[in-house]
């Protein structure tokens, strides 16, 4: 199954661009084995519509156009399950084995993502009830993507 991300925002290069891409280099190497692919980032322009309900629903426009056919999709946000490192590799591992082929992970902008896009998602998931920068967002999905195929594989990086 590949997995794809599709981003509100770009991330400008430096520490937080360093330490996403070196969490998922290791996803990139690590998944294979386990049957997940990293596909890629998409990173979409925000919108610039003055009110933020047209904000959001022009950015659902654009993550829906990014996406590849029938992917399972994830929201991420703050309102959604909360699941630990265990379940959210169960999860990936159940879709890959099921012969899902796309999955992709959304993170939304400054204004957050549309509620009529997060209804129609298959799931949504929080990463904590606090609301995180979008940067940070980035950084622990990565961590949490390469931790679900050490956790697949037996790798000794997840130590429960
Ligand atoms: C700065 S936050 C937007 C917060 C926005 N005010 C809202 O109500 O959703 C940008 C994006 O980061 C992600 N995000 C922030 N905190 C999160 C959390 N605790 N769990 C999951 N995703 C989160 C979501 O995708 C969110 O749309």
């Amino acid at each position: 199954m590949r997995i794809g991300i599709i981003a509100v925002g770009r991330l400008k290069a430096g520490p937080e661009k360093d330490l996403v891409s070196r969490y998922l280099d290791r996803f990139a190497k690590a998944g294979p084995a386990s049957g997940l692919e990293f596909a890629r980032v998409s990173e979409l322009t925000e919108s610039r519509a003055s009110n933020a309900a047209t904000r959001k629903r022009e950015e659902a426009a654009q993550i829906e156009k990014a996406m590849p056919d029938n992917p399972l999709v994830i929201a991420l946000d703050e309102r959604g399950k909360s699941w630990d490192s265990q379940e959210f590799a169960t999860y990936l591992g159940d879709h890959k084995d099921r012969g899902r082929r796309d999955m992709v992970i959304v993170i939304g902008g400054a204004d957050g993502l549309d509620p009529d896009f997060r209804d129609r998602a298959d799931l949504n998931l929080n990463l904590g009830r606090m609301t995180w920068p979008h940067q940070m967002v980035r950084i622990m999905l990565a961590e949490q993507l390469y931790r679900a195929v050490t956790i697949l594989s037996g790798h000794p990086y997840h130590r429960s």
